[in-house]
């Protein structure tokens, strides 16, 4: 899920000379808006900081941190100077950053009355205004529980077969014969044939093919200019929603018509699960809203899942410690499994691999998928002693409190024990690649499973090294491995 967006400029150079006359409008506008909103820097009580340039603030300065994967460093150096909450201004609004773990508890526990997620105008328009991150209330609760009734434990005990034969048809069909390929192009195609099959019940094939590509440019749509012009990005996102919306307004108009036939049950998917859904009166919630919250399904499950996966990749081809440490204990369960009739693995497999999955914990810690993201506060409130005025946003962020040193003993060591183990526990709030409060990510079960099935399927048949040594980490705003991962592939005898 992206954490915010303002990376690339308009593709049609056509469009320049207009882009500016809009842009400056909308500088002049927002300008006078941000003068209201940062007069209340002369509040004594307002968090210390500097609000950087009239308007523009610290964006600029922020954005390229953020390309040259520095955001923590920019982050540190004004805590160090103005302590662990202060004041700078991006994209256009005054900005506050807590940077603790009382911090994040504080965000997480404001109510919709105080808070509100505030993310830039793309995502808005992508995900549709009627998405997860921006419900509250009832109808918010309403759609998480729809989600949980397919996310939560009992099910996934019941499709953790059909996932692991996926995965290993994707990966088949991936890499038979292959001696190199694109990591990160093969993990997003195998993530989004996951999430469609799975949660939609769309069955692999042209139509997968054609959402997918739909898919793509829909995304690309979340990290452009927000401006609906022909030929743009953003016009050709949006064109690209369209089209994916109208297939799933014809998905929830059949799944209704065989729900009511009683050819489908509630449970068989997500679709079929949101279709009779009602609100606290009874009223139907309108296709509007299910579209927008299973598009966003759509959306958080795959960068996130496909960032951790492409970074566990690259980190096993580099480290022969951790390599040699999964291959251990995934042979181990194989060894186990020996004379089993299954032929798929099970829950029971999964809650072995601890290893492994402390591996991609310890990976999260340092790279979380989602750095973080802006909310609004809708009220004047303070914290630690500080004013935060109405209006002035917040940027929550994991990586920060997850190498804090009293949690995190020699934060930048990577090291998967401390995840493992009865001792475990870290202090409330400072560890949360999976966010927090009413918000947290109801797909984390679900994106461990899958992590842990590709990663069973590609250690015990493949060893891989990486084409571009040392290839960096670029966040456009998402932490990608920057030229997609190519890798040199070496099937294992068996
Ligand atoms: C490694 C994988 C994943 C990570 C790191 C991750 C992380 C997150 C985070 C940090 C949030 C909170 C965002 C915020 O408060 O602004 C979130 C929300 C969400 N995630 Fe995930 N996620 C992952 C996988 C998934 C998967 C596989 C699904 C679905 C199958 C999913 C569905 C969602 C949804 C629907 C929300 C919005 C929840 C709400 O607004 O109530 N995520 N995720």
């Amino acid at each position: 899920m992206p954490a915010h967006a303002l990376t690339s400029l308009v593709d049609q150079p056509v469009y320049l000379a207009l882009a500016l006359i809009i842009l400056t409008s909308t500088l002049i506008f927002t300008r006078l808006k941000f003068k209201s909103l940062s007069q209340y820097s002369q509040n004594p009580l307002v968090p210390p900081g500097s609000l950087g340039l009239p308007f523009i603030g610290e964006t600029i300065d922020f954005l390229r941190a953020q390309k040259l994967d520095k955001t923590h460093e920019w982050i540190s150096e004004r805590a160090t100077k103005y302590g662990s909450i202060f004041k700078t201004s991006l994209l256009g609004c005054p900005t506050v950053f807590m940077v603790s773990a009382t911090g994040n508890r504080f965000v997480f526990h404001l109510n919709d009355n105080s808070i509100v997620s505030n993310h830039p105008k793309t995502i808005g328009t992508i995900m549709g205004k009627h998405n997860t991150l921006e419900l509250s209330g009832n109808l918010h609760k309403l759609m998480r529980r729809a989600m949980l009734s397919f996310l939560g434990p009992e099910m996934l005990r019941k499709y953790i077969g059909e996932m692991d034969l996926l995965v290993i048809q994707q990966l088949s069909l991936e890499l038979e014969g292959k001696e190199t390929v694109k990591a990160v192009m093969l993990l997003k195609r195998l993530a989004f044939r996951v999430t469609c099959t799975l949660l939609f019940a769309i069955p692999p094939g042209s139509e997968q093919d054609l959402l997918l590509e739909d898919f793509t440019l829909a995304l690309r749509g979340v990290v452009t200019l927000p401006f609906n012009l022909p030929m743009t990005t953003f016009r050709r996102a949006i064109r690209a929603r369209e089209r994916i919306c109208n297939r799933l307004s014809d998905l929830i108009r059949k799944r209704r018509k065989e729900v009511k036939e009683g050819r489908v049950s509630l449970k068989d998917d997500m679709i079929s699960s949101f279709v009779n859904l009602r609100d606290e009166n009874g009223e139907d919630i309108g296709d509007d809203v299910l579209i927008d919250n299973l598009f966003t399904v759509m959306i958080a499950s795959h960068d996130t899942v496909v960032i951790l996966l492409s970074l566990l990749l690259r980190l096993i081809a580099r480290n022969h410690v951790v390599r040699n440490g999964i291959m251990e204990e995934q042979e181990a369960i194989l060894k186990e499994r020996e004379g089993v009739e299954d032929d798929n693995l099970t829950w029971n497999d999964l809650h072995k691999m601890k290893y492994t999955w402390s591996v991609a914990q310890e990976l999260m810690r340092l790279n979380p998928p989602v750095p973080g993201s802006f909310k609004k506060f809708v009220k004047d409130t303070s914290f630690g002693g500080f004013d935060i005025p109405k209006g002035w946003q917040v940027f929550w962020l994991a990586s920060v409190t997850h190498t804090e040193k009293n949690s995190f003993p020699d934060p930048e060591r990577f090291d998967p024990s401390r995840f493992m183990g009865p001792s475990k526990s870290f202090p409330p709030f400072s560890y949360i690649p999976f966010g927090a409060g009413p918000h947290v990510c109801p797909g984390n079960e679900f994106a461990r499973i899958e992590v842990l099935l590709v990663l069973h399927h590609m250690i015990l048949n493949y060893r891989w090294s990486e084409m571009i040594p040392d290839e960096p980490i670029t966040r456009d705003p998402m932490p990608y491995p920057a030229k997609g991962l190519p890798i040199k592939l070496h099937r294992l005898e068996k």
